[in-house]
């Protein structure tokens, strides 16, 4: 493992039972406390924001809005909220999904994503791989391209990859760690 994924495994901490019995919740504010660690994590986002050619970062409410919006300044491109359903003023498109403790709803600005954007989606947690999987459908409603999701911590047993497979149509997967 590299020194950098090193530092932000180290920056993850575990708990047990949150937010109901049975689930390992990662917790990622001990990270987002470190500057080097955060700084680390914002430059590799943005790497591969750059390598898939994106021109709007999409990030997942709440946690992919907090690693989305400096890679998106950090990249020079645009930063497009999804937002859980009620919370956006405009014309939206909306996509129901299960995650992994309950269900939810997602939208985005319909005017925000037009036919030109390569969008690289950020979230923190890919677990079932629901939430990616409905941003994705989103983004593709929108007609725009899907350059990519890229998370912090992906949750293999969970076998969100093999579900988003499909969704993805060959744009890649890249996690920082996998545990
Ligand atoms: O792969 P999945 O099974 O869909 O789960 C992953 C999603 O779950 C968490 O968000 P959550 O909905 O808990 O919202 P939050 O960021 O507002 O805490 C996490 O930040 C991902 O967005
Ligand atoms: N185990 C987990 N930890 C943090 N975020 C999550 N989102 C879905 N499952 C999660």
């Amino acid at each position: 493992m590299t020194e950098i994924r090193e530092l932000l495994l180290s920056r993850i901490r575990d708990v047990a039972d949150y937010p109901e019995p049975g689930v390992m919740f990662k917790d990622i504010t001990p990270l987002l406390a470190d500057p080097a660690a955060f700084t680390a994590l914002t430059d590799a986002l943005a790497e591969i924001a750059g390598n898939a050619g994106a021109t709007k970062i999409v990030g997942l409410e709440a946690r992919g809005f907090i690693l989305g919006a400096p890679v998106a300044v950090r990249a020079g491109v645009g930063f497009i909220p999804v937002r859980k359903a009620g919370k956006l003023p405009g014309a939206t498109l909306s996509q129901a999904y299960d995650l992994e403790y309950g269900s939810a709803e997602i939208e985005v600005h319909a005017e925000d994503l037009t036919g030109g954007d390569r969008v690289l989606v950020i979230d923190d947690v890919l677990a079932t791989g629901g939430t990616a999987e409905a941003s994705i459908q989103l983004i593709r409603r929108a007609g725009a391209e899907v350059a990519g999701l890229a998370v912090l911590m992906e949750l293999g047993f969970l076998g969100g990859r093999a579900r988003l497979e499909p969704a993805l149509d060959g744009a890649p997967l890249e996690s920082l760690l996998t545990v």
